[in-house]
């Protein structure tokens, strides 16, 4: 049976996990994936990220509230959930002795209507070391065969808990073009990430969990609307900070200067950009290390920490 149009893959509603010493790892959270989405789950350490995946995976019982995949209780309705979903876990975890092509048939004979190991280990960029043993495959290298295991189901739905720690730059890019991929093959992926660049790049919608509860969700345009940009500099020996036309003119909201670094925080990038350029020409000073960037994802996740960490 296929849906299409707007069908939620994925419902969550007012989730809770609780762990055995009373401890509340997800406090109440609520959000939705849609067909063929990629929705990124950011926060800090022990936000709650891989403790909601699990729960997503049917791999643990939620405390409170509701999950559905697929329409269905992914935990109670294990077996018609785990056959349409791909799970890649932080921790793969294989025998270390059999080489990539034997963990791929072993995983692949546990997998339903698997398809040929072959293909998932080109997906992946690992068909060239099928004869490898997992032990001697690099950390980068051994997540990708986590990915590809993920891969063997075909599944509509896939889970990918931090698919990119310890892969190289291209790598990293390699696997984002892959989930691209799979993205427009109707794929929907719900996925972990510490790198907030990966989730700019790659997420149609994203949460950002803090101790348990989501802090801001959205596009990551619509999260980073209503943060500040930034423009940094190096100012050349002997001239401070305020030496430059007082910041509240030059359209500045924040500021910080650790001797001669100068970071400055404003809603009005190019007012605040045109002026502190042009003060620097009339002045003929050089401005060395020249940064200005558009709010990104970073300041608001930054912000989240630290507006949060004020609240507490
Ligand atoms: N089995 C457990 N028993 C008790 N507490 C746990 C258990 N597993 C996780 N926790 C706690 O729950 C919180 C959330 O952990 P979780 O692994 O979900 O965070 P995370 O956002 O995935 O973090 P990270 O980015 O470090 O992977 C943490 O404070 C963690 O210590």
């Amino acid at each position: 049976m296929h849906t299409h149009g707007h069908e939620n893959v994925i419902e969550v509603t007012d989730l809770k996990r609780v762990y055995g010493g009373g401890f509340e790892a997800v406090r109440g959270i609520t959000f939705s994936v849609a067909r063929g989405e990629i929705f990124a789950l950011l926060g800090t350490n022990g936000a709650g990220k891989t403790s909601t995946v699990e729960l997503l995976e049917g791999l643990a019982a939620p405390a409170g509230g509701r999950v559905r995949v697929l329409g269905h209780d992914p935990y109670r309705e294990r077996a018609a959930v785990r056959p349409r979903t791909g799970v890649m876990l932080q921790e793969g975890g294989f025998p270390a002795e059999l080489t990539v092509a034997e963990t791929a048939r072993m995983w692949a004979g546990c997998t339903t209507g698997a398809r040929p190991e072959a293909e998932v280990l080109e997906l992946v960029g690992l068909a060239d070391k099928h004869a490898v043993r997992v032990k001697q495959l690099s950390g980068g290298e051994r997540r990708r065969l986590d990915l590809a295991l993920a891969l063997l189901g075909d599944p509509e739905v896939l889970f990918l808990d931090e698919p990119t720690t310890g892969l190289d730059a291209e790598g990293r890019r390699d696997t984002w073009a892959l989930v691209r991929r799979l993205r427009e093959a109707g794929t929907t992926v719900l996925l972990t990430t510490h790198y907030l660049e990966e989730a700019e790049d790659l997420a149609d919608r994203l949460a950002i969990l803090h101790e348990g509860r989501i802090a801001a969700s959205g596009t990551p345009a619509e999260v980073t609307a209503g943060r500040p940009s930034r423009m940094s500099f190096e100012l050349p020996d002997g001239w401070f900070l305020g030496d430059l036309p007082p910041l509240t003119d030059l359209g500045v909201c924040g500021h910080e200067s650790d001797g001669r670094v100068v970071r400055l925080r404003t809603f009005e990038l190019q007012r605040t950009a045109t002026a502190v350029l042009l003060w620097a020409e009339r002045a003929g000073v050089e401005l060395r290390g020249l940064d200005v960037r558009s709010a990104s994802l970073e300041e608001a996740f930054l912000g989240i920490a630290q507006e949060q960490g004020a609240a507490a």
